[in-house]
């Protein structure tokens, strides 16, 4: 049994960057690592938003569904979620008030890894739910170019994500990296843009980070260097 935040990393983002969307781990699999996360299925089919053991599939087409066991994921970051301290909004606040907000209360963890939930009241949600895509396939700068992107004015329901520190850039997504479901578990995916009307947030910094890397040769083969650049990552993954 993995040991409460711990992050769990199954590949990295740099490979996401460079196509690679095979599915090398099952959710059965990402389920004994963590209960609570973010990451997308083989063939880059949609967005995954995971917390109390729940695991949700959202799809270019504007739906949500639980995801089986048998489903495979190429990219997703989990972890026993296991919150170390919760406290709410002060006021509505935009996507950048909440990141400070969450900053005042983990001054001390820019350099480590944050898990954070946010249950609430939240408008003005705009997500995008990555495509899926068939071989060859290219890489998710050019996919989300032109991605199916979502906007819902008011809606009550959960955010979950990872904050990584900013060296981490290309093994994950540098700063913030929320998805959002609805309550009524329909609608959700990857945030662009959020507003929080009022939310409880919870947050814990990771204690370990244990990245499994996949052996084939298509990611030996990939440049992840140059798939680690940090504009064309902000700009696939902002
Ligand atoms: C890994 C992710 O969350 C991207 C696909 O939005």
């Amino acid at each position: 049994m993995t040991d409460n935040n711990t992050l769990y990393q199954y590949s990295v983002l740099s490979a996401l960057m460079a196509g690679l969307y095979d599915g090398g781990i099952s959710i059965e699999e990402i389920k004994s690592k963590g209960d609570f996360g973010v990451g997308t299925f083989e063939e880059l089919d949609g967005e995954m938003i995971a917390f109390d053991g729940e695991f949700y599939q959202m799809r270019s087409d504007g739906s949500a569904r639980r995801v089986s066991d048998s489903s495979t994921s190429p990219f997703a970051a989990v972890t026993f979620f296991k919150e170390e301290k919760s406290f709410n909004t002060l006021c509505r606040s935009n996507k950048l008030q909440l990141q400070e907000l969450i900053l005042e209360h983990t001054p001390d963890q820019n350099n480590n890894f944050i898990a954070i939930r946010m249950d609430g009241e939240f408008e003005d949600i705009i997500v995008r739910t990555v495509p899926k895509q068939s071989k060859p396939y290219k890489g998710l700068a050019e996919v989300t170019n032109n991605q199916p992107t979502f906007r819902f004015d008011r809606l009550v329901g959960t955010v979950v994500g990872i904050r990584s520190p900013e060296f981490s850039q290309g093994i994950s997504v540098a700063g913030h990296h929320w998805h959002f479901i609805s309550e009524d578990r329909k609608r959700g995916g990857h945030i662009i843009d959020i507003s929080a009307i009022q939310a409880v947030i919870r947050v814990a910094t990771m204690k370990d980070i244990h990245i499994r890397l996949p052996i084939d040769k298509h990611f030996n083969k990939a440049d992840l260097l140059k798939h680690s650049a940090s504009e064309a990552i902000k700009k696939a993954e902002g």
